[in-house]
C-alpha cells in the first residue's frame, strides 16, 4: 500500500490542468489567476492628500501667515494651476496635490476667514501626502500567476485598473453519494434503515470554497447497473467526479465497478492513513474520478488530503498541503500501522485532540479545525510537544 506524500506525489504526476478563460474581474471572486496581473498604471497616479485640509508650499509657510484660498482639490477634480507661495488650495482626503505643493496642513490647525486662511502653531512635521507610485509602479506584478483571488486579493486586483483577468477553468465537479441507506436529511425518520446523507453536503461545499463548481450532486441506491448509468451521466458533466462510500471490499462496495464499463484506469487504491485507507483515484475518459470512504470523518479527511490538491492541480497551482508546526495542548494517543491523522481543536495554548477519533463519527467534525499528522508506530505524546498540523 502506498503512502501520502507517494498518493499526492501521484496526483502531481497525472492530474493535468484544465486550461484557461478571460473572465470580466466582477465574476473573478475565489478564483486562480492564470497569469501574472500587472499594474496598468502608477498608484497612486499623482501624489495625493491623505488628510482634509489645505495644500501650501512647505517653504513659503509658517504659523501666523494669512494665505490666499485659490481654489479647490477633491477626490475625482483636482486644480489645475501651479500654486505660487502666500496661496493655500483647499483638499480633501484621496484628491490630487496641486502642482507646486508639497504638504498639507490639516484643517484642525486652519482658521479660515472667508477666502483667507492662517495657520496656527504645531502642525508639525508631518506632511500628510501620499508620494505618486508610493504603493505600485505601473508594470509591477501585484499577483503572481497562481494566487487565488479572495479578498483582499480582489482589491489588488481591481487596482491594476483591469477590466478582465486570465483565469484557471473553473473545475466542473459531480458528487455522488452511494448507499442504499442514504436519505435526503428531513427523511431518514421515515425509514428504519435510513441513515440522513450527509457526506455529499461537506464534500460540495468544499469544492465550492477550492474554486470548483458542482453540477451535480446527489445520492444513488448500490445497484450495479444504474450506478454505472449514474458514472456515465457525470463524466459527461463534469471534469472531476467525486464518489462517496462503496470503497471498501464487501459485495456491494460498487464504487470503483461502477466505473469499469468507463474505462477506469485506476491510478491508487488504498493509501496507508487511518481513517480514509480505502480512498482511491482513477481516470476514466480524460475525467478524474475520486473515491471517498463512506464513513462521514473518513470521507472529509480524505477530501481534505486529496480533493484539495486535486482542485488545485485543475487550476494549474502547485498543490503541496501547508502543514504548520503547532503545540499539543493535551497529550496525543500512540498510533497503529498507519499514518494517522487525528481530529483535534485548537485552543489557546495549542492542540487539543478530540476524545471520539471514531471515522464514522459527524458529532465532533464541527468541533475539529486541525489534523494532526502522526507516524506510524510512535509512541504517546505529552502536552506541549510539537507536530505538524494540517487545517481541516
Ligand atoms: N472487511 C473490511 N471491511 C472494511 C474495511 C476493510 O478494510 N475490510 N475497511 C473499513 C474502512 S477503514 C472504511 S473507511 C469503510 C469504508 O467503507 P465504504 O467506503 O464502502 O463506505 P460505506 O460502507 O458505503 O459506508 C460506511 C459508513 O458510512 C455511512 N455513509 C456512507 N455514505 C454516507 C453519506 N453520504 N452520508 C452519511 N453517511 C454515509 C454508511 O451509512 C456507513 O455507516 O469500510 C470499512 N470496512
Ligand atoms: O479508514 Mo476507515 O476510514 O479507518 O474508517
Amino acid at each position: 500500500m502506498i503512502g501520502l506524500d507517494e498518493a499526492l506525489a501521484l496526483i502531481a504526476d497525472r492530474v493535468v490542468p484544465l486550461g484557461t478563460e478571460t473572465v470580466p474581474l466582477a465574476e473573478s471572486a475565489g478564483r486562480t489567476l492564470a497569469e501574472d496581473l500587472c499594474a496598468r498604471s502608477d498608484s497612486p497616479r499623482h501624489a495625493v492628500s491623505v488628510m482634509d485640509g489645505y495644500a501650501v508650499i512647505d517653504a513659503a509657510t509658517r504659523p501666523g501667515k494669512t494665505f490666499a484660498v485659490v481654489g479647490e482639490s477633491r477626490a475625482g477634480s483636482g486644480f489645475d494651476r501651479t500654486l505660487k507661495p502666500g496661496e493655500a488650495v483647499r483638499i480633501f482626503t484621496g484628491a490630487r496635490l496641486p502642482a507646486g505643493a508639497d504638504r498639507v496642513i490639516v484643517q484642525e490647525h486652519a482658521e479660515r476667514d472667508g477666502e483667507r486662511v492662517r495657520f496656527v502653531e504645531g502642525y508639525g512635521p508631518a506632511t500628510h501626502v501620499r508620494p505618486a507610485a508610493s504603493d505600485f509602479r505601473a508594470g509591477d506584478v501585484l499577483l503572481a500567476a497562481g494566487t487565488r483571488l479572495d479578498p483582499r486579493a480582489l482589491v489588488t486586483a481591481g487596482a491594476a485598473d483591469r477590466a478582465e483577468v486570465r483565469l484557471a477553468r473553473r473545475p466542473r465537479v459531480a458528487v455522488i453519494g452511494t448507499g442504499d441507506e442514504l436519505a435526503a436529511p428531513g427523511s431518514a425518520h421515515l425509514e428504519p434503515d435510513a441513515v440522513p446523507e450527509s457526506v455529499t453536503l461537506g464534500v460540495a461545499a468544499m469544492v465550492e470554497a477550492e474554486g470548483g463548481t458542482i453540477v451535480a450532486r446527489d445520492a444513488a441506491a448500490d445497484e450495479l447497473a444504474a450506478l454505472t448509468r449514474h458514472a456515465g451521466r457525470a463524466l459527461d458533466q463534469a471534469d472531476l467526479v467525486v464518489v462517496t462510500g462503496g470503497a471498501s471490499v464487501g459485495e456491494r462496495d460498487f464504487a470503483k465497478p461502477m466505473f469499469e464499463a468507463h474505462g477506469l484506469d485506476l491510478v491508487f487504491s488504498k493509501v496507508a492513513i487511518k481513517p480514509g485507507k480505502p480512498v482511491w483515484l482513477g481516470l476514466a475518459r480524460g475525467k478524474v474520478v475520486l473515491g471517498l470512504p463512506g464513513n462521514p470523518t473518513s470521507a472529509m479527511v480524505t477530501a481534505t488530503l486529496f480533493l484539495k490538491p486535486i482542485l488545485a492541480r485543475l487550476q494549474g497551482v502547485r498543490a503541496d498541503h501547508a502543514w504548520r508546526r503547532l503545540p499539543l495542548a493535551a497529550p496525543l494517543a500512540a498510533t497503529g500501522d498507519r499514518e494517522t491523522f487525528v481530529r483535534a481543536r485548537w485552543a489557546a495554548e495549542g492542540l487539543v485532540p478530540l476524545g471520539n477519533q471514531d471515522s464514522g463519527a459527524q458529532g465532533p467534525l464541527a468541533r475539529a479545525d486541525w489534523l494532526v499528522r502522526c507516524p506510524p508506530h510512535h509512541g504517546e505524546r505529552a502536552a506541549g510537544t510539537e507536530v505538524m498540523a494540517l487545517a481541516f
